[in-house]
């Protein structure tokens, strides 16, 4: 399995150390304009290989090497941008840049695979990133709201929880109260304030979504992906595979609240679209 990796800050280099100690990739592409981020992060991988069971070959700095990838991961990013801002929109003329930057060089690769955007704000740059490579819009996922989900999982103690709608403010938390909700809801900012970033969250959230598409076992994963009527991503519950990307979107049974709110959470979302 070759898997690349656009954005080697800290959630793409946490990722690449996450498939090296899970066995998930055979062959990495490191990729970041910052070359010597790449080749930091490419000789901290190369000497944590030899303590692997596993053998994972390293390339670097090599777009060519996309072609025969089957996944591509992007969380490329400046997450500095959030120092003065209090939300993940704040990143969107930044990100949205480098979407604009990436997509050529993504297309002129020739990459085929499933392309799993990470960079914030999520929903609103899968889409960008989708249009712009001109991708099969089943073939290109958001991380959406599994970290979320995993965020309320721990906040409420039940693990039959679900977060819905967007990776950002207007997320619709299911079947919990206002007080749970909002407590998991605060959780990235909280560890941001302490770390200005996060990632071993986010980066066994992709490792996770990887591994299902790798073993290709069907589960149903609250990710984000585009929805044909709404003209936008966002997260439901979604079947995926490898060969088609996205198979099944499930929307889980809702309240008239919950229902009104998710409608409020994709009109979010298409609003931010047009702010690009
Ligand atoms: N979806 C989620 O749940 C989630 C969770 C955490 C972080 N994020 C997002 O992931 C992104 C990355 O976060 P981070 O903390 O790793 O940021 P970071 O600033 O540490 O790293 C971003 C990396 O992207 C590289 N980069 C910037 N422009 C590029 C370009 N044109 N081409 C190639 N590489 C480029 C930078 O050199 C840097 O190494 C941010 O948008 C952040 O908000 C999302």
């Amino acid at each position: 399995m070759r898997i690349g990796i656009i954005g080697v800050g800290h959630v793409g280099s946490t990722l690449a150390y996450t498939l090296c100690l899970q066995g998930l990739a055979d062959e990495l592409v490191l990729l970041d304009e910052n070359k010597m981020k790449v080749q930091a992060e490419y000789l901290e991988l190369s000497d944590t290989i030899h303590n692997l069971p596993n053998k994972v070959v390293l390339i670097k700095d090599d777009y060519a090497a996309l072609k025969t990838a089957d996944i591509l991961v992007f969380c490329a990013g400046d997450i500095t941008v959030l120092e003065n801002a209090t939300d993940r929109l704040a990143e969107l003329r930044v990100t949205s840049k480098i979407v604009e930057d990436v997509a050529p060089k993504i297309v002129a690769s020739g990459f085929s695979g499933v392309i799993i955007s990470v960079t914030n704000p999520c929903d609103v740059i899968a889409l960008y990133l989708a249009e712009l490579t001109g991708s099969d819009k089943r073939k290109v996922i958001g991380s959406g709201t599994l970290i979320d989900t995993n965020r309320l999982m721990n906040r409420s103690g039940r693990d039959d929880v679900l977060v819905i709608g967007e990776h950002g403010e207007s997320q619709v938390a299911l079947d919990v109260s206002d007080v749970i909700e909002k407590l998991a809801a605060k959780t990235g900012w909280e560890i941001y304030a302490a770390k200005q970033h996060t990632a071993f969250g986010i980066a066994s959230s992709v490792a996770r979504i990887i591994s299902v598409l790798e073993q290709d076992t069907g589960e149903l994963l609250p990710i984000s992906s585009y929805d044909e009527t709404a003209g936008c991503y966002y997260s439901t519950l979604v079947k995926i595979s490898l060969e088609q990307g996205v198979v099944e979107r499930v929307i889980p049974s809702l309240s008239s609240t919950e229902r009104k709110r998710l409608q409020v959470s994709i009109q979010t979302i298409k609003g931010n679209y047009d702010r690009i």
